[in-house]
């Protein structure tokens, strides 16, 4: 029997040991879960029979509390030993397909032998619980695996740093408990796990990555020290991935103090969202809250007033017509992104604190409780050393009383008594009850005055409340128009082309829609005015796809996020917003000047072939730098055509011939949403075609029609470039968006133009 023979038996032999302990653990926990299940149902059927209700005395109902919280704190220390029970079953059931994929023999410096580690998505004991089976991927030995190689390696742990040597590094593929795959480092060069799994096919939904975490993401996983970690990563360097399995990390290291609902992930948009939310629930973790920053928007400024949405503003730049109004326009984009116009907004507030706040008039059918005025005369009439926040609040007291007065009198009025008449018998009945209620046995003369007070009081409450809402929401002030007097008003602001941006902005303004350049600074001003509303709770937070923020954006979640120590992940070289064009992004350490902060950088390219890779490089500044990982694959090609017809036709064609290859997901992309529009009308007739917009929510197999922006952080088995035209792909503002769209696919790509080919590519 040769050597290998023997290793891949003995390494069968012990998977099928393992897998008999997993079958006898599993056993066990069902009979558990069982009877905690029992004991839940049981208690929850019979909760109310052992608590000793009794209300007569103070001391009773002081008993009688007692006994209740008993039993509700019985009951939910059942319910949560009933969820981890389950959940280890079903860690235990995970693991039974495939109980773990590394080993790595370590020998602690000193010791004679070497430590068998084996590593897996779960940790497990032997039958006595006393030495590990497998270690949990996370666990600090684990990190062996990741970052050495056979020879002198070390590792830390919370009491210090472990020094030994490794003896040997493994990595198993088992598919179902049987060994498909074994191969060691050192006897083979290459990372054979990795190349097994890039070589597969593009899935809708992101696969976790535990078994081949590289050195460089493990350190992203793992790192826990400044309040920032940036990191700048090239496409297809495993920052999602990173993110992704960074969240699965910290729970398990801070496992008891913090929870998924502690961190926060914002991604580009729901599509993204719905195509990594499988990766935690795949680690045995519950999922982080997700969110996008559109979504924010929306939530923040409700039906009050309008918004351009971010793609909205980039389908602009790129498809309008290059004009005075479009230069300027630019201008106001790139200038209000940057803390300079940060400063504008709040050397305003600090005027605001003494005068130039706008109000609104309380108003009740069309009568006036409170003006404008008379609140701006309140207002400026309170101390100046109170903060505004502050006095906003003291303000919304002291309306809240006007309007309590407001409806005393106000039950009097015609239109109260017709209300009343008019009452249906069921809101009636109601009112009568209660004006009923306790005086059964009471001969009353006044009840009928009693119950007609009281149904006008009904009513006028009942068109009261909604009023009273806006204001402890402090609708009273007229955020639009102080917002708007930022460019109406006499103002130093250091820029050549202000007064045409504020003209411009004003004009907009007054339509109510904002520009999406405008939401930010917008908010940031509400919250100086109003206090901000911060996420106080949340402890990590993660920025995907940073590269896409302003410099504004990342001071507006510094911000929001007083608590949360963040991962700030993106790319310079796929920021696609004009904003970002050849200015500081999140991902610049100039915006961490006195804060601590640490910065890694991605080099190597996992998601491409290599030829792939090498062809995209050339494509943005810098990309010599970019390591491609060595995997085979063809050369992307480039077909030109002389009109639609042809373009049609040859796109077409390649899309029958990639038919052949059986791939799970094939993307067409183009520039905007405007040309997948277009080309929609010219490929639907031939091909079974999806078109996706920033509305479609979920990310499904098929052959689909996509514009670039869309197509960020996703990926693809084959992506065919439509019209990559000089005449499409040749302002600085689309080479990024160019780069991105060549650099979504697994296994091949295709550029089709229409007439010369874009310049990125010479
Ligand atoms: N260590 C790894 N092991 C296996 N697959 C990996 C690894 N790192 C990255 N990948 C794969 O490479 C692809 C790209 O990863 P990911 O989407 O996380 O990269 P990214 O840096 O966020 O990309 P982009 O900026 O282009 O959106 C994914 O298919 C991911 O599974």
């Amino acid at each position: 029997m040769t050597e290998k023979h023997e290793d891949w038996q003995l390494e069968q032999q012990r998977i099928n040991n393992v897998l008999d302990e997993i079958e006898h653990k599993k056993e066990k926990l069902r009979e558990k879960v069982g009877d905690v299940k029992g004991e839940v149902i049981g208690l929850r059927e019979n909760f109310w029979e052992d608590v000793t209700v009794n209300l007569d005395e103070h001391d009773d109902v002081v008993e009688t509390v007692n006994s209740l919280k008993q039993q509700a704190e019985l009951l939910g220390e059942r319910e949560r030993s009933h969820k981890h029970f389950y959940d280890q079953l079903k860690t235990l059931q995970r693991m039974q397909k495939n109980p773990y994929f590394g080993r790595v023999d370590f020998r602690e410096g000193g010791d004679k032998e070497a430590e068998e580690i084996y590593i897996g998505v779960g940790s497990l004991m032997d039958q006595n619980d006393e030495d590990f089976l497998i270690y949990d991927w996370r666990a600090p030995i684990s990190s062996l695996y990741y970052d050495y190689s056979p020879g002198p390696a070390e590792y830390e742990t919370p009491e210090g740093t472990i020094e030994g040597e490794m003896e040997l590094k493994r990595q198993f593929i088992i598919r179902d408990g049987d060994l498909k795959g074994l191969f060691d480092t050192g006897v083979t060069i290459m990372d054979e796990l990795l190349q097994e799994v890039l070589g597969n096919n593009a899935n809708t939904q992101m696969k976790s990555i535990v078994a081949t975490i590289q050195k460089e993401q493990n350190q992203i996983i793992r790192y826990d020290q400044s309040k920032y970690v940036v990191v700048q990563g090239v496409a297809g360097s495993g920052k999602t991935s990173a993110a992704l399995q960074r969240v699965a990390y910290l729970l398990y290291r801070y496992r008891g103090k913090i929870d998924a609902d502690q961190m926060m992930l914002f991604s580009p948009n729901p599509m993204f969202n719905s195509y990594v939310a499988n990766v935690l629930p795949e680690l045995g973790e519950e999922n982080m809250e997700q969110t996008t920053f559109q979504e924010y928007m929306d939530k923040r400024l409700e039906s009050r007033i309008e918004f351009e949405d971010a793609y909205t503003q980039l389908e602009y730049l790129l498809t309008a017509k290059q004009d005075d109004y479009y230069k300027t326009r630019l201008q106001g984009i790139r200038f209000k992104a940057n803390l300079a116009y940060k400063d504008v907004i709040d050397s305003y507030v600090q005027d605001l604190e003494l005068e130039g706040m706008i109000f609104r008039n309380v108003k009740f059918r069309g009568k006036t409780i409170v003006s404008s005025h008379e609140i701006h005369e309140y207002f400026y009439g309170l101390e100046d050393y109170i903060t505004i926040p502050n006095r906003i609040e003291m303000v919304a007291a002291w309306i809240l009383k006007r309007l309590e007065a407001f409806s005393r009198k106000e039950r009097d009025e015609d239109w109260v008594e017709e209300e009343i008449e008019m009452l249906s018998k069921e809101d009636y009945l109601k009112i009568y009850h209660k004006v009923q209620e306790g005086r059964e046995n009471e001969d009353r003369f006044d009840d009928y005055i009693r119950e007609q007070a009281i149904l006008a009081k009904a009513i006028v409450n009942k068109y009261m409340k909604p009023i009273k809402r806006k204001i402890k929401d402090f609708q009273f002030i007229n955020m639009t128009a102080i917002y708007r007097n930022l460019f109406t008003r006499d103002q130093d602001v250091a820029h050549e082309s202000w007064k045409a941006i504020a003209e411009q902005t004003n004009e907009q303004l007054q339509t109510n829609l904002l520009f999406h350049e405008d939401v930010t600074p917008f908010l940031y001003l509400e919250d100086q005015l109003k206090g901000i509303h911060s996420y106080n709770k949340t402890r990590y937070l993660f920025l995907d796809e940073a590269q896409d923020y302003s410099p504004f954006q990342l001071e507006f979640f510094k911000q929001l996020f007083p608590n949360a120590r963040m991962t700030i992940l993106g790319d310079y070289n796929q920021a696609i917003y004009a904003h970002n064009l050849n200015a500081p992004t999140p991902l610049s350490e100039e915006l961490y000047q006195d804060e601590k902060m640490e910065k890694m950088t991605l080099l190597r390219s996992y998601r491409s072939t290599r030829p792939i890779i090498e062809f995209t490089k050339g494509i943005v500044p810098g990309g010599e730098d970019i390591e491609p990982f060595n995997r085979e694959g063809d050369a992307p090609t480039v077909t030109v055509a002389e009109d639609w017809a042809e373009h049609t036709d040859a796109v077409v064609g390649k899309i029958h011939d990639m038919e052949e290859e059986s791939y799970d997901t094939v993307a067409v992309i183009c520039k905007t949403a405007k040309e997948a529009r277009e080309a929609y009308e010219r490929l639907k007739h031939d091909v079974d075609i999806r078109l996706m917009d920033k509305d479609t929510y979920t990310f499904e197999k098929g052959l689909i029609l996509i514009p670039a922006y869309l197509a960020k952080g996703i990926e693809f088995d084959a992506v065919i470039l439509y019209n990559a035209s000089d005449e499409e792909y040749h302002q600085e503002i689309e080479r990024n968006l160019f780069y991105t769209a060549c650099t979504r696919p697994m296994h091949e790509l295709h550029l089709f133009s229409l007439g010369k080919v874009t310049r990125f590519i010479e």
